[in-house]
């Protein structure tokens, strides 16, 4: 299983990369990578997993996380509805996406920066993202909310962006135009 120990931090040249594709069909060890990433999202919002093995709470992983520089992410989180959002997926895409913002209002993290890094991050408020499932079936969502920000942030790491990238230097707490805040 993935623990804290096998992700890797800012600092990380992978971190930095863009990812390649995943050759398709998927191969049974990118199918077992990407089955990790999602358990291990899974379990660091088990209260007695994520304290045995000291896993920090999280709502994705990208495979870049864990140095494997592969277009892979797993993301599971519930909106403020409730809907849970449970997807494991190969070579994801935004398709498209509003012209709306969003932000959380409260910043953002990321399991692979160990510091807070204080700021609001612009993201599209709504998106379209397609991808292959780990049933080899092609998958198109569509989002709003907090999952639609953890996909962004996810996909972001498939292309060597850091939430903090979006952050205004000048002005971390700029009001966004045109944007809700979420939280
Ligand atoms: O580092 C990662 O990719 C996992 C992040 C993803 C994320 C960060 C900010 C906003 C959306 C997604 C972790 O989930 S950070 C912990 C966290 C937990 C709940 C809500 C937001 C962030
Ligand atoms: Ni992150």
């Amino acid at each position: 299983m993935i623990t804290m120990k096998d992700i890797i931090r800012e600092g990380h040249s992978t971190l930095r990369e863009i990812a390649k594709e995943v050759t398709l069909p998927a191969s049974d060890e990118d199918k077992n990578t990407l089955k990790q990433l999602m358990e291990f999202v899974i379990n660091s919002q088990d209260p007695e997993i994520s304290k045995k093995y000291n896993l920090r709470p999280g709502i994705g992983l990208a495979a870049p996380q864990i140095n494997v520089s592969k277009r892979m992410i797993a993301v599971h989180v519930q909106d403020e509805n409730g809907k849970l959002f449970s997807y494991a997926l190969f070579n994801p895409k935004i398709v498209s996406h509003s012209v709306e913002k969003s932000y959380l209002a409260s910043g953002e993290g990321c399991l692979s920066v160990d510091r807070d890094v204080p700021g609001f991050v612009p993201r599209h408020a709504r998106v379209t993202v397609k991808g292959i499932n780990l049933d080899g079936k092609e998958v198109k969502i569509r989002l709003k909310g907090l999952p639609a920000i953890a996909f962004q942030h996810e996909i972001d790491h498939l292309n060597g962006i850091m939430f903090y990238d979006h952050i205004d230097k000048k002005n971390p707490f700029q009001t966004i135009e045109n944007a809700i805040a979420i939280g």
